[in-house]
Protein backbone atom coordinates (compact mmCIF):
# COMPACT_ATOMS: atom_id res chain seq x y z
CA UNK A 1 0.00 0.00 0.00
CA UNK A 2 1.24 3.23 -0.89
CA UNK A 3 1.79 6.20 1.98
CA UNK A 4 -1.34 8.12 -0.25
CA UNK A 5 -3.35 5.60 0.01
CA UNK A 6 -2.50 4.46 3.71
CA UNK A 7 -3.38 8.16 4.28
CA UNK A 8 -6.81 8.04 2.79
CA UNK A 9 -7.41 4.34 4.30
CA UNK A 10 -6.78 6.13 7.69
CA UNK A 11 -8.71 9.53 7.04
CA UNK A 12 -11.72 7.60 6.20
CA UNK A 13 -11.02 5.43 9.71
CA UNK A 14 -10.96 8.86 11.30
CA UNK A 15 -14.40 10.40 9.11
CA UNK A 16 -16.18 7.00 10.18
CA UNK A 17 -14.87 7.52 13.67
CA UNK A 18 -15.79 10.88 14.07
CA UNK A 19 -19.27 9.96 12.61
CA UNK A 20 -19.93 7.29 14.78
CA UNK A 21 -18.87 9.26 17.92
CA UNK A 22 -21.43 12.10 16.43
CA UNK A 23 -24.20 9.53 16.19
CA UNK A 24 -23.46 8.37 19.61
CA UNK A 25 -23.53 12.12 21.29
CA UNK A 26 -26.63 12.53 19.19
CA UNK A 27 -28.46 9.39 20.80
CA UNK A 28 -27.20 10.31 23.96
CA UNK A 29 -28.80 13.86 23.77
CA UNK A 30 -32.25 13.16 22.24
CA UNK A 31 -32.26 9.88 25.18
CA UNK A 32 -31.68 13.17 27.80
CA UNK A 33 -34.26 15.37 26.34
CA UNK A 34 -36.87 12.84 26.06
CA UNK A 35 -36.29 11.92 29.67
CA UNK A 36 -36.07 15.49 30.48
CA UNK A 37 -39.78 16.25 29.00
CA UNK A 38 -40.87 12.85 29.89
CA UNK A 39 -39.87 14.07 33.64
CA UNK A 40 -41.74 17.60 33.37
CA UNK A 41 -44.67 15.25 31.65
CA UNK A 42 -45.03 13.37 34.83
CA UNK A 43 -44.50 16.03 37.26
CA UNK A 44 -41.87 14.60 38.54
CA UNK A 45 -39.75 17.80 40.15
CA UNK A 46 -36.83 16.16 41.17
CA UNK A 47 -35.54 14.83 38.22
CA UNK A 48 -36.53 17.87 36.47
CA UNK A 49 -34.73 19.86 38.82
CA UNK A 50 -31.36 17.45 38.65
CA UNK A 51 -31.55 17.06 34.66
CA UNK A 52 -31.53 20.75 34.78
CA UNK A 53 -28.29 21.13 37.24
CA UNK A 54 -26.61 18.71 35.60
CA UNK A 55 -27.81 20.36 31.68
CA UNK A 56 -28.86 23.62 31.76
CA UNK A 57 -29.30 23.41 28.07
CA UNK A 58 -31.74 21.02 28.10
CA UNK A 59 -34.64 23.05 29.52
CA UNK A 60 -36.36 24.75 26.39
CA UNK A 61 -35.39 21.88 23.94
CA UNK A 62 -38.60 19.72 22.45
CA UNK A 63 -38.35 16.27 22.57
CA UNK A 64 -39.34 14.17 19.42
CA UNK A 65 -42.89 15.10 19.05
CA UNK A 66 -42.37 19.09 19.26
CA UNK A 67 -43.22 19.86 22.93
CA UNK A 68 -40.80 21.19 25.22
CA UNK A 69 -40.73 20.70 29.15
CA UNK A 70 -42.72 23.55 29.84
CA UNK A 71 -45.61 23.10 27.17
CA UNK A 72 -46.47 19.08 28.34
CA UNK A 73 -46.13 20.52 31.94
CA UNK A 74 -48.47 22.93 31.22
CA UNK A 75 -50.49 20.13 29.62
CA UNK A 76 -50.45 17.97 32.34
CA UNK A 77 -51.19 20.59 34.92
CA UNK A 78 -48.09 20.29 37.33
CA UNK A 79 -47.77 23.91 39.17
CA UNK A 80 -44.30 23.13 41.13
CA UNK A 81 -42.73 21.88 37.70
CA UNK A 82 -43.90 24.72 35.49
CA UNK A 83 -42.44 27.17 38.27
CA UNK A 84 -39.32 25.48 38.67
CA UNK A 85 -38.99 25.40 34.92
CA UNK A 86 -39.51 29.35 34.74
CA UNK A 87 -37.23 29.68 37.44
CA UNK A 88 -34.54 28.55 35.12
CA UNK A 89 -35.74 31.02 32.60
CA UNK A 90 -37.53 28.59 30.70
CA UNK A 91 -38.85 30.73 26.79
CA UNK A 92 -42.65 31.26 27.66
CA UNK A 93 -42.51 32.75 23.92
CA UNK A 94 -41.42 29.65 22.43
CA UNK A 95 -44.32 27.20 20.06
CA UNK A 96 -45.00 23.96 19.30
CA UNK A 97 -45.68 22.41 15.62
CA UNK A 98 -49.16 23.65 16.12
CA UNK A 99 -47.79 26.87 17.44
CA UNK A 100 -49.09 26.82 20.68
CA UNK A 101 -47.30 28.29 23.80
CA UNK A 102 -47.09 27.20 26.93
CA UNK A 103 -49.73 29.44 28.43
CA UNK A 104 -52.20 28.51 24.96
CA UNK A 105 -51.85 24.57 26.28
CA UNK A 106 -52.36 25.60 29.87
CA UNK A 107 -55.89 27.65 28.91
CA UNK A 108 -57.18 24.94 26.25
CA UNK A 109 -56.45 22.17 29.27
CA UNK A 110 -58.43 24.38 32.12
CA UNK A 111 -55.01 24.59 34.36
CA UNK A 112 -56.00 28.46 34.70
CA UNK A 113 -53.43 28.51 38.10
CA UNK A 114 -50.92 27.25 35.70
CA UNK A 115 -51.81 29.70 32.76
CA UNK A 116 -52.06 32.68 35.48
CA UNK A 117 -48.05 31.26 36.24
CA UNK A 118 -47.37 31.63 32.68
CA UNK A 119 -48.60 34.95 32.33
CA UNK A 120 -46.64 36.37 35.51
CA UNK A 121 -45.72 39.48 35.91
CA UNK A 122 -43.31 40.52 33.54
CA UNK A 123 -44.11 43.03 30.88
CA UNK A 124 -43.50 41.07 27.98
CA UNK A 125 -45.72 37.81 28.78
CA UNK A 126 -48.55 39.86 30.14
CA UNK A 127 -48.56 41.41 26.42
CA UNK A 128 -49.04 38.35 24.89
CA UNK A 129 -52.02 37.23 26.97
CA UNK A 130 -53.53 40.58 27.68
CA UNK A 131 -55.41 40.91 24.78
CA UNK A 132 -58.48 39.57 24.60
CA UNK A 133 -60.27 43.16 24.81
CA UNK A 134 -57.74 44.59 21.85
CA UNK A 135 -60.27 48.10 22.28
CA UNK A 136 -58.74 48.65 25.71
CA UNK A 137 -55.11 49.69 24.23
CA UNK A 138 -56.41 51.37 21.00
CA UNK A 139 -54.28 54.72 20.59
CA UNK A 140 -56.74 57.55 19.59
CA UNK A 141 -59.91 56.02 20.75
CA UNK A 142 -60.20 57.75 24.12
CA UNK A 143 -63.26 60.28 25.25
CA UNK A 144 -62.02 62.03 28.22
CA UNK A 145 -64.49 65.05 27.43
CA UNK A 146 -68.12 64.67 26.99
CA UNK A 147 -69.01 66.23 24.11
CA UNK A 148 -71.98 67.58 25.10
CA UNK A 149 -73.43 68.09 21.30
CA UNK A 150 -76.69 69.80 22.45
CA UNK A 151 -74.65 72.48 23.61
CA UNK A 152 -72.77 73.57 20.33
CA UNK A 153 -76.31 75.62 19.11
CA UNK A 154 -76.37 77.15 22.54
CA UNK A 155 -74.42 80.49 21.56
CA UNK A 156 -74.61 82.17 25.10
CA UNK A 157 -73.53 78.91 26.46
CA UNK A 158 -70.63 78.95 23.65
CA UNK A 159 -69.81 82.37 24.03
CA UNK A 160 -69.61 81.99 27.89
CA UNK A 161 -67.32 79.24 27.95
CA UNK A 162 -64.88 80.85 25.50
CA UNK A 163 -64.80 84.10 28.11
CA UNK A 164 -64.04 81.17 31.62
CA UNK A 165 -60.62 81.27 32.76
CA UNK A 166 -60.42 77.94 33.02
CA UNK A 167 -61.28 76.76 29.37
CA UNK A 168 -58.64 75.57 27.86
CA UNK A 169 -57.78 76.06 23.78
CA UNK A 170 -55.32 73.65 21.90
CA UNK A 171 -53.47 75.68 18.33
CA UNK A 172 -52.94 74.04 15.52
CA UNK A 173 -51.56 75.43 12.43
CA UNK A 174 -51.95 73.69 9.31
CA UNK A 175 -53.25 71.11 11.35
CA UNK A 176 -50.28 70.43 13.21
CA UNK A 177 -51.01 70.67 16.82
CA UNK A 178 -48.70 73.15 19.17
CA UNK A 179 -46.83 70.66 21.60
CA UNK A 180 -44.17 70.70 24.35
CA UNK A 181 -41.94 68.00 25.12
CA UNK A 182 -42.40 65.79 28.36
CA UNK A 183 -39.69 64.42 30.93
CA UNK A 184 -39.22 60.68 30.59
CA UNK A 185 -40.30 60.89 34.19
CA UNK A 186 -43.92 61.31 33.64
CA UNK A 187 -44.26 57.76 33.52
CA UNK A 188 -47.03 57.47 31.30
CA UNK A 189 -44.95 56.43 28.30
CA UNK A 190 -45.94 59.93 26.37
CA UNK A 191 -43.38 62.15 24.77
CA UNK A 192 -44.84 64.77 23.65
CA UNK A 193 -48.01 67.24 25.29
CA UNK A 194 -50.75 69.52 23.90
CA UNK A 195 -49.99 73.24 24.67
CA UNK A 196 -53.28 74.58 26.57
CA UNK A 197 -53.65 78.10 26.50
CA UNK A 198 -55.54 80.05 28.22
CA UNK A 199 -59.00 82.50 26.74
CA UNK A 200 -57.15 85.76 27.47
CA UNK A 201 -54.24 84.68 25.33
CA UNK A 202 -56.06 83.53 22.47
CA UNK A 203 -58.59 86.37 22.52
CA UNK A 204 -57.22 88.20 19.65
CA UNK A 205 -56.58 85.15 17.40
CA UNK A 206 -60.13 84.59 18.02
CA UNK A 207 -61.07 87.59 15.76
CA UNK A 208 -58.77 86.51 12.76
CA UNK A 209 -60.93 86.06 9.55
CA UNK A 210 -58.64 82.86 8.96
CA UNK A 211 -59.20 81.05 12.82
CA UNK A 212 -61.80 78.16 12.93
CA UNK A 213 -62.77 77.31 16.31
CA UNK A 214 -64.66 74.00 17.45
CA UNK A 215 -65.80 73.00 21.13
CA UNK A 216 -64.46 69.76 22.42
CA UNK A 217 -66.39 69.38 25.02
CA UNK A 218 -65.57 69.53 28.92
CA UNK A 219 -63.60 67.49 31.14
CA UNK A 220 -65.38 64.29 32.35
CA UNK A 221 -65.08 65.07 36.08
CA UNK A 222 -67.42 65.26 39.14
CA UNK A 223 -68.24 69.30 39.96
CA UNK A 224 -65.11 70.24 42.75
CA UNK A 225 -66.64 70.59 46.23
CA UNK A 226 -64.17 73.58 46.80
CA UNK A 227 -65.70 77.12 46.12
CA UNK A 228 -63.31 78.35 44.96
CA UNK A 229 -63.09 76.63 41.48
CA UNK A 230 -66.40 76.71 39.12
CA UNK A 231 -69.01 74.31 39.76
CA UNK A 232 -68.66 73.09 36.11
CA UNK A 233 -65.82 71.34 34.45
CA UNK A 234 -63.42 72.77 32.07
CA UNK A 235 -64.26 73.34 28.29
CA UNK A 236 -62.35 72.47 25.70
CA UNK A 237 -61.54 73.91 22.70
CA UNK A 238 -59.26 73.64 18.75
CA UNK A 239 -58.41 76.63 17.19
CA UNK A 240 -57.16 76.15 13.20
CA UNK A 241 -54.90 79.36 12.50
CA UNK A 242 -53.21 80.30 9.17
CA UNK A 243 -51.41 83.13 11.44
CA UNK A 244 -47.46 82.99 10.57
CA UNK A 245 -46.59 79.52 12.67
CA UNK A 246 -43.42 81.68 13.84
CA UNK A 247 -45.77 83.98 15.08
CA UNK A 248 -48.09 82.25 17.18
CA UNK A 249 -45.43 79.79 18.79
CA UNK A 250 -44.71 83.37 20.81
CA UNK A 251 -47.99 83.06 22.54
CA UNK A 252 -46.69 80.16 24.72
CA UNK A 253 -43.91 83.29 26.25
CA UNK A 254 -40.68 81.63 27.05
CA UNK A 255 -41.84 78.04 27.02
CA UNK A 256 -40.22 75.28 24.87
CA UNK A 257 -43.20 75.14 22.22
CA UNK A 258 -43.24 73.57 18.57
CA UNK A 259 -45.35 72.35 15.87
CA UNK A 260 -46.19 68.76 15.89
CA UNK A 261 -45.88 68.04 11.84
CA UNK A 262 -44.90 64.93 10.82
CA UNK A 263 -48.85 62.65 11.32
CA UNK A 264 -47.60 59.41 10.98
CA UNK A 265 -44.88 60.13 13.32
CA UNK A 266 -45.57 63.06 15.70
CA UNK A 267 -48.69 62.25 16.27
CA UNK A 268 -48.34 58.74 18.07
CA UNK A 269 -46.63 60.51 21.28
CA UNK A 270 -49.49 61.60 23.51
CA UNK A 271 -50.83 60.09 26.49
CA UNK A 272 -54.10 57.93 25.54
CA UNK A 273 -56.31 60.60 27.05
CA UNK A 274 -54.86 63.69 24.98
CA UNK A 275 -54.67 61.40 21.64
CA UNK A 276 -58.29 60.76 22.00
CA UNK A 277 -58.99 64.59 22.14
CA UNK A 278 -56.52 65.38 19.09
CA UNK A 279 -58.14 62.67 17.35
CA UNK A 280 -61.67 64.74 17.36
CA UNK A 281 -60.15 68.05 16.72
CA UNK A 282 -57.99 67.51 14.00
CA UNK A 283 -60.24 66.18 11.91
CA UNK A 284 -63.34 68.11 12.54
CA UNK A 285 -60.29 70.67 12.01
CA UNK A 286 -59.27 68.82 8.96
CA UNK A 287 -62.76 68.98 7.00
CA UNK A 288 -62.93 72.76 7.79
CA UNK A 289 -59.93 73.55 5.94
CA UNK A 290 -61.15 70.79 3.06
CA UNK A 291 -64.81 72.21 2.91
CA UNK A 292 -64.64 76.15 2.69
CA UNK A 293 -66.85 76.32 -0.34
CA UNK A 294 -70.25 74.46 -0.63
CA UNK A 295 -69.32 71.28 -2.56
CA UNK A 296 -73.14 71.76 -3.84
CA UNK A 297 -72.94 74.54 -5.74
CA UNK A 298 -69.51 76.04 -4.95
CA UNK A 299 -71.10 79.62 -2.80
CA UNK A 300 -68.56 80.25 0.33
CA UNK A 301 -70.11 77.93 3.54
CA UNK A 302 -69.71 79.36 7.04
CA UNK A 303 -68.89 77.29 10.61
CA UNK A 304 -72.08 76.76 12.76
CA UNK A 305 -73.18 74.61 15.59
CA UNK A 306 -69.56 75.75 17.58
CA UNK A 307 -67.41 73.94 14.50
CA UNK A 308 -70.20 70.90 14.19
CA UNK A 309 -71.70 72.53 10.49
CA UNK A 310 -70.96 74.01 7.70
CA UNK A 311 -74.18 76.21 6.44
CA UNK A 312 -73.98 77.28 2.27
CA UNK A 313 -74.37 80.91 2.12
CA UNK A 314 -75.63 81.00 -1.31
CA UNK A 315 -80.06 80.94 0.55
CA UNK A 316 -81.07 79.23 -2.65
CA UNK A 317 -78.70 76.47 -2.87
CA UNK A 318 -80.36 73.03 -2.51
CA UNK A 319 -77.85 71.94 0.34
CA UNK A 320 -80.01 74.14 2.69
CA UNK A 321 -83.46 71.40 1.86
CA UNK A 322 -83.62 67.80 3.23
CA UNK A 323 -80.47 65.66 4.50
CA UNK A 324 -77.33 67.06 3.41
CA UNK A 325 -74.40 64.88 4.73
CA UNK A 326 -71.53 67.81 2.91
CA UNK A 327 -72.69 69.97 5.93
CA UNK A 328 -71.09 67.84 8.29
CA UNK A 329 -67.58 66.55 9.60
CA UNK A 330 -66.93 63.54 7.45
CA UNK A 331 -65.85 60.12 8.54
CA UNK A 332 -64.34 57.66 6.18
CA UNK A 333 -64.86 54.16 7.08
CA UNK A 334 -61.68 51.75 6.03
CA UNK A 335 -60.94 48.19 6.43
CA UNK A 336 -58.20 46.93 7.87
CA UNK A 337 -57.37 43.01 8.28
CA UNK A 338 -55.51 40.23 9.48
CA UNK A 339 -55.92 37.57 7.11
CA UNK A 340 -55.11 34.07 8.39
CA UNK A 341 -53.93 31.33 6.73
CA UNK A 342 -56.47 28.42 6.26
CA UNK A 343 -53.95 26.54 8.55
CA UNK A 344 -54.63 28.93 11.35
CA UNK A 345 -50.83 28.93 12.28
CA UNK A 346 -49.76 31.54 9.39
CA UNK A 347 -50.79 35.77 8.61
CA UNK A 348 -50.51 37.59 5.85
CA UNK A 349 -48.54 40.95 6.25
CA UNK A 350 -47.95 43.17 3.26
CA UNK A 351 -45.25 46.24 2.78
CA UNK A 352 -46.01 49.57 0.62
CA UNK A 353 -43.07 50.96 -0.92
CA UNK A 354 -42.79 53.72 1.62
CA UNK A 355 -42.82 51.64 4.51
CA UNK A 356 -39.18 51.05 6.59
CA UNK A 357 -37.15 48.27 5.50
CA UNK A 358 -38.41 45.07 6.74
CA UNK A 359 -41.72 46.67 8.13
CA UNK A 360 -44.94 44.39 7.28
CA UNK A 361 -48.19 45.53 8.13
CA UNK A 362 -51.95 44.74 7.90
CA UNK A 363 -53.91 44.84 4.55
CA UNK A 364 -56.35 47.89 4.44
CA UNK A 365 -58.33 49.60 2.09
CA UNK A 366 -61.47 52.34 1.64
CA UNK A 367 -64.76 50.92 1.87
CA UNK A 368 -66.65 51.86 -1.32
CA UNK A 369 -70.35 53.20 -1.45
CA UNK A 370 -72.95 50.12 -1.30
CA UNK A 371 -70.60 47.88 0.59
CA UNK A 372 -70.47 46.15 4.09
CA UNK A 373 -67.55 45.43 6.19
CA UNK A 374 -67.42 42.06 5.06
CA UNK A 375 -67.68 42.58 1.37
CA UNK A 376 -64.82 45.46 1.69
CA UNK A 377 -62.50 43.01 3.54
CA UNK A 378 -62.55 40.47 0.30
CA UNK A 379 -62.13 43.05 -1.86
CA UNK A 380 -59.21 45.15 -0.64
CA UNK A 381 -57.84 41.46 0.21
CA UNK A 382 -58.05 39.99 -3.10
CA UNK A 383 -56.92 43.31 -5.01
CA UNK A 384 -53.78 43.90 -3.24
CA UNK A 385 -53.11 40.54 -2.61
CA UNK A 386 -54.82 37.66 -5.22
CA UNK A 387 -55.77 35.83 -2.14
CA UNK A 388 -59.73 35.09 -1.43
CA UNK A 389 -61.04 35.37 1.88
CA UNK A 390 -64.30 33.49 3.35
CA UNK A 391 -65.53 34.40 7.02
CA UNK A 392 -64.44 37.69 8.46
CA UNK A 393 -65.11 38.56 11.59
CA UNK A 394 -64.81 42.20 13.53
CA UNK A 395 -62.46 42.62 16.05
CA UNK A 396 -61.98 46.33 17.39
CA UNK A 397 -61.80 49.74 15.29
CA UNK A 398 -59.22 53.28 15.70
CA UNK A 399 -60.54 56.32 14.84
CA UNK A 400 -57.34 57.81 12.29
CA UNK A 401 -57.32 61.14 12.03
CA UNK A 402 -55.40 61.48 8.90
CA UNK A 403 -57.07 63.09 8.00
CA UNK A 404 -60.92 61.34 9.44
CA UNK A 405 -60.11 57.59 8.86
CA UNK A 406 -61.95 55.51 11.28
CA UNK A 407 -60.07 51.85 10.70
CA UNK A 408 -62.27 48.91 11.51
CA UNK A 409 -60.62 46.06 12.46
CA UNK A 410 -61.45 42.77 11.45
CA UNK A 411 -60.02 39.04 11.21
CA UNK A 412 -60.60 36.83 8.36
CA UNK A 413 -59.76 33.66 7.02
CA UNK A 414 -58.42 32.92 3.79
CA UNK A 415 -59.76 29.99 1.61
CA UNK A 416 -56.95 30.23 -0.95
CA UNK A 417 -53.12 30.62 -0.31
CA UNK A 418 -51.31 32.28 -3.67
CA UNK A 419 -50.13 35.26 -3.35
CA UNK A 420 -50.24 38.02 -6.42
CA UNK A 421 -49.78 41.68 -5.17
CA UNK A 422 -50.75 44.48 -6.83
CA UNK A 423 -47.93 46.55 -7.48
CA UNK A 424 -49.56 49.89 -7.57
CA UNK A 425 -50.37 49.60 -3.90
CA UNK A 426 -48.38 46.77 -2.35
CA UNK A 427 -44.47 46.06 -2.78
CA UNK A 428 -44.76 42.57 -1.23
CA UNK A 429 -47.03 40.26 0.90
CA UNK A 430 -46.41 36.95 2.72
CA UNK A 431 -47.07 34.76 4.82
CA UNK A 432 -45.60 35.04 8.40
CA UNK A 433 -45.92 31.81 11.04
CA UNK A 434 -47.05 32.33 14.68
CA UNK A 435 -43.65 32.24 15.86
CA UNK A 436 -42.11 35.30 13.95
CA UNK A 437 -44.85 36.99 14.72
CA UNK A 438 -44.12 35.98 18.73
CA UNK A 439 -40.56 36.94 17.84
CA UNK A 440 -41.24 40.45 16.48
CA UNK A 441 -43.93 41.57 18.96
CA UNK A 442 -42.07 40.27 22.25
CA UNK A 443 -38.50 40.12 21.57
CA UNK A 444 -37.96 43.10 18.92
CA UNK A 445 -38.18 43.68 15.39
CA UNK A 446 -35.61 41.34 13.51
CA UNK A 447 -34.79 42.18 10.17
CA UNK A 448 -37.38 39.94 8.23
CA UNK A 449 -39.91 41.03 10.31
CA UNK A 450 -40.68 44.81 11.78
CA UNK A 451 -44.50 45.78 13.08
CA UNK A 452 -46.21 48.52 12.64
CA UNK A 453 -45.76 50.38 15.96
CA UNK A 454 -48.00 49.42 18.83
CA UNK A 455 -50.30 52.48 18.64
CA UNK A 456 -51.50 51.59 15.00
CA UNK A 457 -54.50 49.10 15.18
CA UNK A 458 -52.66 46.96 13.04
CA UNK A 459 -50.21 46.00 15.62
CA UNK A 460 -53.08 45.36 18.06
CA UNK A 461 -54.90 43.11 15.39
CA UNK A 462 -51.62 41.16 15.26
CA UNK A 463 -51.25 40.79 18.99
CA UNK A 464 -55.02 39.94 19.65
CA UNK A 465 -54.46 36.87 16.92
CA UNK A 466 -51.26 36.25 19.13
CA UNK A 467 -53.45 36.10 21.97
CA UNK A 468 -56.31 34.26 21.03
CA UNK A 469 -55.15 30.48 21.29
CA UNK A 470 -53.55 28.97 18.41
CA UNK A 471 -56.42 26.02 17.06
CA UNK A 472 -55.86 22.64 19.69
N1 LIG B 1 -53.99 52.69 11.89
C1 LIG B 1 -53.46 51.75 11.14
O1 LIG B 1 -53.02 50.70 11.65
C2 LIG B 1 -53.42 51.91 9.63
C3 LIG B 1 -54.03 53.01 9.01
N2 LIG B 1 -54.10 53.07 7.64
C4 LIG B 1 -54.83 54.21 7.01
O2 LIG B 1 -55.92 53.68 6.27
C5 LIG B 1 -56.18 54.46 5.14
C6 LIG B 1 -56.48 53.60 3.92
O3 LIG B 1 -55.52 52.62 3.69
P1 LIG B 1 -54.99 52.34 2.20
O4 LIG B 1 -54.35 51.02 2.18
O5 LIG B 1 -54.16 53.51 1.79
O6 LIG B 1 -56.36 52.33 1.33
P2 LIG B 1 -56.67 51.67 -0.11
O7 LIG B 1 -56.11 50.31 -0.18
O8 LIG B 1 -58.14 51.82 -0.40
O9 LIG B 1 -55.83 52.51 -1.16
C7 LIG B 1 -55.60 53.85 -1.04
C8 LIG B 1 -55.95 54.51 -2.35
O10 LIG B 1 -57.35 54.68 -2.43
C9 LIG B 1 -57.69 55.97 -2.88
N3 LIG B 1 -58.54 56.66 -1.90
C10 LIG B 1 -58.24 57.70 -1.10
N4 LIG B 1 -59.30 58.10 -0.36
C11 LIG B 1 -60.31 57.27 -0.70
C12 LIG B 1 -61.65 57.16 -0.27
N5 LIG B 1 -62.18 58.01 0.65
N6 LIG B 1 -62.38 56.18 -0.80
C13 LIG B 1 -61.88 55.35 -1.73
N7 LIG B 1 -60.60 55.41 -2.19
C14 LIG B 1 -59.82 56.36 -1.68
C15 LIG B 1 -56.38 56.73 -3.03
O11 LIG B 1 -56.10 56.83 -4.41
P3 LIG B 1 -55.36 58.14 -5.02
O12 LIG B 1 -53.93 57.97 -4.64
O13 LIG B 1 -55.61 58.01 -6.48
O14 LIG B 1 -55.99 59.33 -4.38
C16 LIG B 1 -55.34 55.88 -2.34
O15 LIG B 1 -54.12 55.80 -3.01
C17 LIG B 1 -55.00 55.39 4.98
O16 LIG B 1 -55.45 56.68 5.34
C18 LIG B 1 -53.98 54.91 6.00
O17 LIG B 1 -53.30 56.00 6.60
C19 LIG B 1 -53.60 52.09 6.85
C20 LIG B 1 -52.94 50.99 7.42
C21 LIG B 1 -52.74 50.87 8.84
MG1 LIG C 1 -56.45 48.84 -1.81
MG1 LIG D 1 -54.59 49.40 0.87
MG1 LIG E 1 -59.18 50.91 -2.18
ZN1 LIG F 1 -74.28 75.65 -1.74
Amino acid sequence: MSVIQCENASRQRTNVNDRVVKSVRMNMTEEMVERFVDAASRGDVAAVSSLISRCPSLLDRPGANGWNALMLAARNGHYTVTETLLSHGADRLVVNRSSQTAYDIAKFWGHTHIGNLLVGTDNQSQHILATTDPSQEIYFSAEPLDRLSERRSDATWQQDKQNQPDSVFLLFSELSPLVHSLEPSTGSGAQTSLSRFSSSLVKELLLKPGSVLVFLGVERRRPSSSPETSSEPPAWFAINSTEDPEVLLKLGGEKDLFWARRPNRDLLNFSQDEAGILAQARAVLAWHSRYAFCPTCGSSSRSEEAGYKRTCTNASCSSLQGVHNTSYPRVDPVVIMLVLHPDGEQCLLGRKKVFPTGMFSCLAGFIEPGESVESAVRREVEEESGVKVGSVRYVACQPWPVPSSLMIGCLAVALSTDIKVDENEIEEARWFPRQKVIDALFRGGSPVLLLSPQQTIAHQLVKHWIGCNSNL
